[in-house]
Order: structure tokens, then sequence, then C-alpha cells
């Protein structure tokens, strides 16, 4: 399975490489924005095996934050790629919906959703669906989402196969945080990317999944309580199973 993993920073994208159990970076590919995709040869990756080729078999590249600068990056990653990926994997830290997602916990997307991509009326809130035009949800194969979701488990971390929505603006307060968990009850965590790197792999009719460790809780803006350092070691641990299971399948 060839994989692009799409982070927003260098920080994520470190956690998510550290975790490649069994290898270093081979190669990187600058793209024409002057990011880089940087690219891992998993040890006993079936299709070296076969071609005795160094044939990457994760590409990880970190785009920049929001839904914007995901989408480009990851669309160019994929329309310059010298080969065609299998999955595409928006991964990154993210703010946890209290109490399904405490800190330092991972959340597996079974959506991924632009919560804010519609309309505001004095009448509420209409998704762009509502309105007659787009989208505003993208379904990961929900095979592939519960295995991930069961392989992180499987490290010992709390993972919650849920919602992941997509924002411009960081959740920092009461009333935004229940707004938020009215229209999506089963909201697992809140990102900046996913939808747009979902956005980019429709395009190219690869499927996308979300992978977030949860550094902060949504809701009132604390900074003090933020847990970045654990949430990378998170990340990092759940690319361990992935890696050794999951990505190498042909
Ligand atoms: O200044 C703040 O209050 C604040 C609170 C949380 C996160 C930020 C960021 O600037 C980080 C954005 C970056 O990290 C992801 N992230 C992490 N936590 C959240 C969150 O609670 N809501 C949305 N995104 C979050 C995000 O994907 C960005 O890449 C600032």
């Amino acid at each position: 399975m060839r994989v692009l993993v799409v982070t927003a920073v260098a920080a994520e994208a470190h956690s998510v490489a550290g975790g490649l159990v069994g290898c270093a970076a081979r190669s990187s590919r600058p793209l024409p924005s002057g990011h880089t995709v940087t690219s891992h040869l998993l040890a006993g990756h079936a299709l070296a095996r076969l071609t005795g080729s160094a044939a990457p078999a994760v590409d990880v590249l970190a785009a920049g934050v929001g839904p914007a600068a995901a989408a480009v990056g990851a669309a160019t990653a994929l329309a310059t790629a010298p080969y065609p990926y299998d999955l595409v994997v928006a991964a990154g830290i993210g703010g946890g919906f209290a109490p399904r997602a405490p800190l330092g916990s991972l959340v597996v997307s079974d959506s991924i959703v632009a919560a804010d991509l519609g309309a505001d009326t004095p009448d509420g809130y209409l998704p762009v669906e509502e309105l007659g035009f787009g989208r505003s949800v993208h379904t990961p194969p929900a095979a592939l989402t519960a295995r991930l979701a069961e392989a992180v488990r499987g490290t010992g971390l709390p993972c919650l196969l849920a919602p992941v929505l997509t924002v411009s603006t960081v959740t920092g307060t009461a009333a935004r945080t229940a707004e938020l968990t009215a229209r999506h009850p089963r909201a697992g965590a809140e990102g900046m990317e996913g939808f747009g790197v979902a956005e980019a792999a429709a395009a190219h009719g690869v499927p996308a999944v979300e992978i977030r460790a949860v550094s902060n809780t949504v809701g009132p803006r604390d900074r003090a309580a933020w847990r970045i350092g654990e949430a990378l070691d998170a990340l990092r641990t759940a690319f361990e199973p992935l890696s050794t299971r999951i990505f190498r399948e042909e």
C-alpha cells in the first residue's frame, strides 16, 4: 500500500515519521509550493521485495495550517507523485471533545466534516448541502477506519472512532463548543486541515482518513492546559502499528 500522510507542521510530520517502524527517510521530493514530501520505505515491504526497488511506501508532507494550505499541499503531492497512492491520511494534533476524547488519546475519523462550510442564518447554521451546492462531509471506508482504530488501541492508547471536524477558527468559547456539539453530537475531535486533505484525495479518487492526537480540550481557551508534547508522542505511538500492519498490505 502506498500512503500519503499530510500534517500541518513539521513537528507533526516528525512524530509520524518517528512512528514508522524500521525505516528512515529515504528520499525527499520538493513540491513547486516549496514544501517537501519525505519518502519512507517500510522494511520488508512486499512491493520492494517484488521489484527489488527502493519504492517508498509512506510519504509524509507538512503542508501548512488550515484547510486551504492542506488541500493545496495534498493536491500538489497527489498530482506530482511518480506513483499512485492507495490512501491519504490527514494527521496531527487536535482538540478533543470532552468527555469522549481526553488529552493524549487518539481519534480516528469515521467522517471528516467541514463544520463551518455553510451559512449563518437567523434560524441557525445551514451546511452547504442545504444551500444547494458542494459538500461538507467525507466518509472514509468503514472497514479501514475500524481496523485503524483497533490497531491504535493495541498500543494501549485510548482511541475513539468518531467524526472529526475541520474548522477555520479554533474553538475557544463554551458557546461555540455547545453549538458544534449540538450540530455534531458524536464529534470526537476538531482540527484545521482534515477536510482540505479529504477534498484533494477525493479529486484524485483516493480514500482519505484523519487521525488526531488530542493536545487540548475543545472549549474555553486555556493555553496552560495544552499538552502538545504528549499529543505528539501519542501520534508517534499510533503510527507504529499502522506501519507494521495496515500500511504493509498490498
Ligand atoms: O490560540 C489558541 O487558543 C489555540 C488553541 C488550540 C490550537 C491552536 C493552534 O494554533 C494550533 C492549530 C494547529 O493544531 C491543530 N489543532 C490543535 N488543537 C486544535 C483545536 O482545538 N482546534 C482546532 N485545531 C487544533 C490544528 O489542526 C492546526 O494545525 C491555537
